[in-house]
């Protein structure tokens, strides 16, 4: 039997083994081709979702499987090669900012290869072919030897993605990787991202506080509130009552310019 790429079984984490669930009882399916974007107030429980999918974060309750294989079951080996499977996009980059541009990128090679290997830092010519070519798909080959930290956000991000792409992903996760960047860089990043999930037939799942952003690319919004499920559908059925409800701003009636002003107030 084909099992669905990402299952999550009445998952609940709280973070302090008390009442206080940052995820109450959630159940999903995720399968390959789905361009899922994650709603929610700040604290609705974004990031623990997306960070209890690579084993990050374990649930308290209930379980989260990958291919038919609950996570919490799994060997570190099983788990490294899991997380393998799992390119992942931060709000902060999560870069290492003294090395350059294409040091970073080949990092995303190292769950392939040996210890030794990557601590030697000795890469095989097929190795650097693939760190070019992501770093084309992202344009940034004639800012390869440029150190990161000399960077915009937006460039940053790119070479997030590529570190990512050359992990030879299955799946791809954004946790806010969008939430630091203007907003014209931001739909650049998401252009990018979506041309990365079609070429590569992927699952991506992505939390954002932008719904324009949301509605415009995602396949699928999962809205949370208060570590709940409140909406799990295509995006042109996401109407102003649900935003309204996600954002507790049910007795206001939102314009569309409204959305603009949810989508940048974080906090
Ligand atoms: N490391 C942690 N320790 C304790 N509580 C945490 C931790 N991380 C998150 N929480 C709590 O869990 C709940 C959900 O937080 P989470 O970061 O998943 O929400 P979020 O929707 O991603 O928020 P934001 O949009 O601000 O990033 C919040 O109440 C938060 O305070």
């Amino acid at each position: 039997m084909e099992h669905p790429t990402i299952k999550i079984d009445n998952l609940s984490v709280s973070y302090f083994n008390n009442d206080d669930y940052a995820l109450d009882n959630i159940n999903l399916e995720a399968n390959d081709g789905e361009f899922i974007c994650i709603l929610g107030k700040s604290g609705s429980g974004k990031s623990t979702l997306i960070r209890c999918l690579n084993g990050l974060i374990q649930p308290t309750k209930g379980a989260v499987c990958y291919k038919g294989k609950n996570l919490l079951w799994l060997k570190d080996e099983q788990l490294r090669k899991v997380r393998r499977e799992m390119g992942m996009i931060f709000q902060q980059f999560n870069l290492i900012p003294r090395l350059t541009v294409s040091q970073n990128v080949l990092t995303g090679m190292f769950g392939y290869r040996s210890k030794w290997k990557n601590f030697l830092g000795v890469f095989s010519e097929e190795e650097k072919q693939q760190m070019e070519n992501a770093l084309k798909l992202v344009e940034l080959e004639s800012f390869k030897n440029k150190r990161v930290e000399k960077l915009s956000g937006g460039q940053k991000q790119r070479v997030g993605i590529a570190r990512a792409l050359v992990q030879r992903p299955e799946v791809f996760l954004g946790d806010e990787p969008v939430a630091s960047l203007d907003p014209g860089i931001s739909e650049k990043i998401f252009q990018l991202i979506k041309r990365v999930h079609d070429e590569h037939k992927l699952l991506t799942i992505i939390n954002v506080h932008d719904v324009t952003l949301a509605k415009r690319f995602a396949t699928r919004i999962i809205a949370l509130k208060d570590g709940k499920v409140i909406f799990d559908d295509k995006p042109h059925l996401l109407t102003n009552e649900v935003i309204g409800e996600l954002y507790d701003m049910q007795d206001t009636k939102i314009e569309s310019q409204d959305l603009n002003i949810i989508q940048n107030a974080k906090d």
